[in-house]
């Protein structure tokens, strides 16, 4: 509360400053509603003119180019996911079907979309057009309308330009374990994990990328974000990134059991490069914001060092122009790792991109004064006897070391060099195991401790320790991101008799060089945008986020600790009535990841490993799928006597992390992806309980041999409008308890709409139970959409047409979300229009409806026709729609010409 009353006064002070100029366009520029004019944001700062002119980031004579271009809107920019045949053909049809008739009918108005060109393979495209632009302009909604679509289901990534890079320069391949420091929302871990499934599709990943972030509710974004590559090679953690676990061997000449090939730290900063998206950044904007972040960006920075391999790659990136956050940091992580770690040339590893090298000198920037080192600092403090007004470090100084590192090799993006957001990347190569490191800087610190025997800064540090967080610092437990000792050495350094040694700090530990008795600096978090420090994350606010993650399970499945014991493999005998078919089998036993105890990690749920259950056995079989051990691969969160209602799949990388993370180290909220659903179903007797989950249907299709049911386009079209379609009561049905039959009350007859023959004949065959629903392979070819044996196992939108169903005794069930059916819907018509398909004929092969005479039973109390959504929940609309027969659905129009068509093609 507190701090939303500030926020408003600042506002209405910088609201009667700038008062005069609200309406000037030069320097106000329209927000994101641009409609009803209230959203004007100031696009001028004096300081921030001021500040980055002295620090010589622009070239001399360009500075009125780069204001000019910080004040207009960013370029929309998006990438193909993939690639590949599928990558080819939507890029085929994105130039051939859109951009041609933009160039063509709009080619006086706007600029012609084009590629960006140092993107590999020139899958990324550039449009010089504003958002409004391409909502309004009926010829660019399609562009808008194409994007929006195939963003969702994962066959295109928006994405600012400048941030696909990091991904890019990390370099990664499908055999690396990659960690993602900073995460949340997410566009970047997208890039990684499609570079890792970037292999052959028959050979999954053998690596893994670990998503993280300190703050949980930001984890959810990422779920969000990364739901759409569909990847069981994907572990989210949230961890403080500078104190990232770095468990131990048991042995000091033992190989460590966690380290990284790859590591991105998109570190949290003050985000003014992304002044063209965010112009609100404006008015908020001071020069001292990047002293704020830069001790939290080292310390993250030094942690990824320590956590990658030797050998390995680490990129360092922000989106800040600010040298404070960008070169300033890369100059003391050198320094203090010695030569451990390379900083590595990469300018021209991406021919096209146009950088700037990074910059050798710069200042520090105090409230009301520059300094440009640390002496100055210490000048300052003698003269005025009080130092700076803001956190100045010494680490944020250029000194003679960082003089003779080839600073230069850091990239910098000027906004007017490639029409983009300003951005910094760095990337370093570790090419030494961090151990005690000569830092011949230590004057500095030295200095810095002495400031702080000064009797000011004295007085500084006790009005500190007054507040109450301070006192509790020294017994507090685990390490917030605030840890830092006054000096704003990095925790994770300890520093003794001039030398330095990165130790890690254990998770849970306060950091090596958090003494009680010294006193403790400013807290240094940073943010971006809106992000809140992971310190301001309170216990309610972690754990209602944990809640989101697993926590479902627990809640529908009980909870307490599986046969009392702790640790080693837990074996527990299946006990008591069980509501569905799980209590007819004997002998069920779970068996418990060893170690991955229920409570470690407030809020998050454990992690229960599922080898050798009946329960595998029996979806293995179910769904013939017999190449793939599903007892190495499935994993539940629930910690009970009942059937679990979700069943994760994990690729064996991630089983493997999960062994070696047998102490429970890492905090995972979610890994892998959820393979199979609990169907919510009263009778007993069926087969399988479990159906399949969209989600995990990438992964699993190439390996089902059962239950699969291959459509026409027309019926998938029909299936995916109406979710829940009846079959013919003379059906027989495999899967269907014996003397249930009658139990049944079928209503009254109505036409169904299932009812080609060719389907009919495979529906023999399905049991009672889950199944896919999947698009013949010869339309698939003619429609150009990916067929089964394409599927590349990652990206959902490289997957077939498919839809995950539930075989009832009268109808078919589709269990995915009507949004994402209607997605589905869409793709398969573009194909129909574009292979010259007629949409409302039916197959050939006659309907069974007149020969069978089948039914369709309203009224039936769930057991003959269950509508349910994908949560196995009923659906009462889909039930009300069944009632109101076949003209009872949305678009009454269309389907009852649909009908017509169908009558008279039948004639
Ligand atoms: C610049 S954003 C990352 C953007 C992200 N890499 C992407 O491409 O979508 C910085 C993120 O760092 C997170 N963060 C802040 N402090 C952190 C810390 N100490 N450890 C880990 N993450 C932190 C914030 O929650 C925020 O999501």
């Amino acid at each position: 509360m507190g701090k939303s009353k500030w926020k408003g006064r600042n506002q209405r002070k910088d609201f009667k400053a700038k008062r005069e100029d609200w309406w000037d366009p030069k320097i106000t520029r329209r927000g994101k509603n641009e409609a009803d004019g209230w959203s004007k944001h100031t696009v001028e700062n004096e300081m921030f003119e001021e500040y980055y002119k002295e620090q010589g980031i622009v070239p001399e004579g360009q500075w009125d180019l780069f204001m000019t271009t910080l004040r207009t809107d960013l370029p929309i920019t998006f990438r193909i996911n993939g690639k590949g045949k599928f990558a080819e053909t939507l890029q085929k049809r994105l130039e051939e079907d859109i951009f041609s008739k933009v160039k063509e009918l709009r080619k006086d108005t706007c600029k012609p979309p084009h590629k960006l060109e140092w993107y590999p393979g020139g899958l990324a495209y550039r449009l010089d057009m504003s958002r409004n632009d391409l909502r309004k302009d009926p010829v660019l909604s399609q562009i808008h309308e194409f994007m929006k679509r195939e963003n969702d289901v994962g066959s295109i990534s928006r994405q600012e330009a400048v941030s696909m890079l990091p991904p890019l320069l990390l370099d990664v391949q499908p055999h690396h374990k990659v960690l993602d420091m900073c995460a949340a929302p997410g566009s970047k871990t997208f890039q990684l994990l499609e570079m890792l499934h970037a292999g052959e599709p028959t050979a999954p990943p053998t690596g893994f990328v670990i998503a993280n972030d300190a703050d949980f509710q930001r984890c959810n974004l990422l779920v969000h974000q990364i739901k759409r590559v569909c990847s069981p090679a994907l572990v989210i953690t949230t961890h403080d990134a500078a104190h990232y676990p770095y468990p131990k061997p048991r042995r000091r000449e033992q190989q460590p059991l966690l380290d990284f090939d790859r590591v991105l730290c998109d570190v949290p900063c003050s985000g003014d490069g992304t002044l063209r998206k965010a112009p609100d950044i404006w008015s908020r904007w001071t020069p001292y914001d990047g002293n704020g972040n830069h001790n939290l960006q080292l310390r993250i920075a030094l942690r990824a060092c320590k956590v990658l391999k030797v050998g390995g790659r680490m990129v360092y990136s922000t989106c800040s122009l600010n040298p404070v956050e960008n070169e300033a940091v890369v100059a003391d992580v050198l320094r203090r790792v010695g030569g451990c770690m390379e900083l590595l040339d990469v300018s021209d590893s991406l021919p096209g991109l146009k950088t700037r090298p990074g910059l050798k000198t710069w200042k520090v920037r105090d409230k009301d004064r520059w300094y440009s080192d640390w002496k100055a600092v210490e000048a300052f403090e003698n003269e005025m006897g009080k130092g700076p007004s803001t956190i100045v470090d010494p680490t944020m100084f250029p000194d003679a070391l960082s003089d003779a590192m080839p600073l230069e090799r850091c990239l910098r993006l000027l906004p007017f060099d490639g029409d983009t957001g300003g951005f910094f990347v760095a990337v370093l190569k570790k090419v030494a195991p961090l151990g005690v490191v000569d830092y011949p800087t230590i004057e500095h610190r030295k200095s810095k401790k002495d400031k702080r025997n000064a009797p000011v800064s004295q007085h500084k540090a006790e009005s500190r320790s007054a507040k109450p967080n301070d006192t509790m610092r020294a017994d507090r437990g685990p390490p917030s991101s605030k840890d830092t000792t006054a000096a704003g050495v990095p925790s994770s350094v300890e520093v003794r008799d001039g030398e330095v040694s990165c130790t890690e700090a254990e998770p849970g530990q306060p950091s090596s060089t958090t003494r009680a008795e010294e006193p403790k600096g400013e807290p240094a978090d940073g943010t971006c945008g809106d992000v809140k420090p992971p310190a301001l994350v309170d216990k309610e606010e972690r754990e209602a986020a944990g809640s989101q993650y697993g926590s479902v399970d627990q809640a529908a499945d009980g909870g307490g600790e599986i046969g009392g014991k702790k640790g080693g493999n837990v074996v527990m005998e299946e006990a008591g009535a069980q509501p569905i078919a799980v209590a007819e089998k004997e002998g069920a036993q779970w068996v418990r990841s060893p170690n991955h105890k229920q409570g470690k990690w407030p809020g998050v749920d454990g992690i229960f490993t599922m080898d050798d259950h009946w329960m595998v056995k029996q979806v293995q079989q179910f769904y013939g799928i017999d190449a793939v051990d599903l007892s190495a691969h499935l994993i539940t969160r629930a910690n009970s006597n009942d059937a679990p209602r979700k069943i994760y799949f994990v690729s064996k990388a991630v089983r493997d992390l999960l062994d070696v993370d047998a102490e429970n180290f890492l905090r995972m909220p979610v890994l892998g992806l959820k393979m199979f659903d609990r169907h919510y179903q009263t009778s007993t007797g069926i087969p399988c309980v479990y159906r399949l989950s969209q989600e995990g249907l990438p992964v699993i299709l190439p390996h089902i041999t059962k239950q699969v049911v291959h459509l026409h386009v027309r019926d998938m079209l029909r299936v995916l409008e109406e979710r829940s379609v009846p079959l013919p009561r003379d059906l027989p049905d495999p899967g269907f308890p014996e003397g249930k039959e009658a139990e049944l009350n079928f209503g009254t007859p109505k036409s169904p709409i299932l009812d080609d023959q060719a389907t009919l004949e495979q529906l023999k065959v399905t049991q009672h139970g889950g199944c896919v629903l999947m698009l013949r392979d010869e339309q698939a070819v003619a429609l150009g959409l990916p067929l089964s044996s394409e599927a590349k196992g990652g990206l959902t939108a490289n997957c077939p047409v498919a839809v995950a169903c539930w075989r009832d005794r009268l109808s078919l069930n589709v269990m995915v979300k009507k949004p994402e059916c209607l997605v589905f819907a869409e793709r398969l018509r573009e194909g129909m229009a574009r292979a010259g398909m007629p949409e409302a004929s039916r197959p050939t092969g006659g309907s069974s409806a007149e020969k069978s005479g089948c039914g369709l039973e309203p009224g039936t109390d769930g057991k003959g026709v269950t509508c349910m959504d994908e949560d196995g929940a009923e659906d009462v609309g889909a039930k009300k729609r069944e009632h109101e027969g076949l003209e009872g659905t949305g678009d009454r129009v269309g389907r009852a010409e649909r009908e017509k068509k169908l009558k008279s093609d039948h004639e």
